[in-house]
């Protein structure tokens, strides 16, 4: 059982005050993008974790993994052992960077819950399994759902956002990734020390933006009240942030915690021209182009039925109004 997920950038990320259970209550836009993980799950003889591509050895190979935790996560649910269930291999195929701020683990934890999910040809509805998502990682629902969606609570409570345009990123990768717990506490720590200014404004204006499907408009709303943070952990981003920009884009943010960057394009053939000057410019690791939105995780290919390429779900859900 084969499972794309895609990688996502949140558009728009407002941060507000830490609540009791140590999350940050959140506004954001999440946009899926076509930069995804595979992740192949089958019966075997023996359990076992495979891991492969970008960042493979930043990767935890044992119940420290997203995707492996979605097995006690599924067992647990059903009232039973991940011992009933049966042994199982798990192969992971790592595009999205590791601890980027891509959602990379997310995305995992959402292909492995699917994948196990029709495997085992448990009988779950969209809303179940987007609650055993939520149990693994604020940001899984959305790898589940992917498109463009408003999440709020502590990011895993959705509403998708109807968008019929396309739009073109370019990501900068960094070194080495940044520890989102870690991100956070900074903002925490400058929010005490002297409240920066939030960088994100009216989710709104941001929908309405990606609504209109015109980048200028959109490039002028993009804005994370994580970045300051991030930045603060790692103030050369400042340097990419303006290469990227300075090599074409509309519009540079950083993704999520960080520390990758994502560079909005006018289109599919400036991010081409973007990515090849942001890749002259040394101050970066890797660039990679992407697009979005593109769907959430999808089975691919299964074994023996035909392959469902939709999820098992009603596929429209409520939607937020542009
Ligand atoms: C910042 C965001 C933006 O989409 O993405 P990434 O940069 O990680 O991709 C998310 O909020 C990350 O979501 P995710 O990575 O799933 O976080 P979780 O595993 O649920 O939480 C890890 C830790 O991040 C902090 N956290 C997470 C979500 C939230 N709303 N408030 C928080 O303060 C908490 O310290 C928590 O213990
Ligand atoms: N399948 C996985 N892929 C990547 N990281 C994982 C995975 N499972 C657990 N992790 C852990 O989660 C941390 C955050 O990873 P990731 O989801 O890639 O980043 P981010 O939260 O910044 O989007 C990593 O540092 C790693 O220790």
């Amino acid at each position: 059982m084969t499972v794309t997920v895609p990688s996502k950038i949140n558009v728009h990320l407002a941060v507000g005050p830490a609540r009791d259970d140590g999350y940050h209550e959140l506004t954001t836009v999440f946009q899926a993008l076509s930069l995804t993980d595979t992740v192949t799950v089958s019966a075997a003889e023996e359990s076992s974790l495979q891991v492969r591509g970008e960042g493979e050895k930043a990767v935890p190979r044992d119940e420290r993994n997203l995707a492996w935790r979605a097995i006690d996560v599924l067992a647990e649910h059903l009232d039973t052992t991940p011992a009933e269930l049966g042994p199982v291999q798990i192969a992971l195929e790592k595009n999205i960077p590791v601890a980027g701020g891509m959602a990379g683990g997310s995305a995992d934890a959402a292909g492995a819950l699917l994948g196990l999910a029709t495997l085992w040809k448990l009988d779950l509805s969209r809303d179940e399994l987007t609650r055993l998502a939520a149990k693994l990682g604020s940001d899984v629902p959305f790898s589940l759902l992917g498109g463009t969606a408003l999440g709020t609570g502590r990011g895993e409570e959705l509403l998708p956002v109807l968008t019929r345009h396309t739009f073109h990123w370019v990501l900068a990768f960094a070194q080495r990734g940044l520890s989102t717990p870690r991100v956070y506490k900074e903002l925490d720590r400058l929010r005490e020390a002297g409240e920066p200014p939030p960088a994100a404004g009216d989710h709104d204006v941001v929908i309405e933006a990606l609504a209109s499907g015109d980048p200028h408009r959109l490039a002028e709303l993009i804005g994370n009240d994580l970045q300051i943070a991030a930045v603060s952990l790692r103030p050369n981003l400042r340097r990419t942030l303006r290469a990227g920009v300075e090599a074409g884009a509309l519009a540079g943010l950083v993704s999520g915690s960080g520390p990758t960057c994502a560079f909005l394009c006018e289109d599919a053939e400036s991010a081409v021209q973007v990515s090849a000057r942001l890749s002259g410019a040394g101050v970066c690791r890797t660039v990679r182009v992407a697009s979005g939105p593109v769907h959430g995780a999808r089975v691919v290919e299964s074994d023996g039925g035909p392959p469902g390429g939709e999820p098992p779900w009603d596929p429209t859900p409520p939607q937020a109004h542009a």
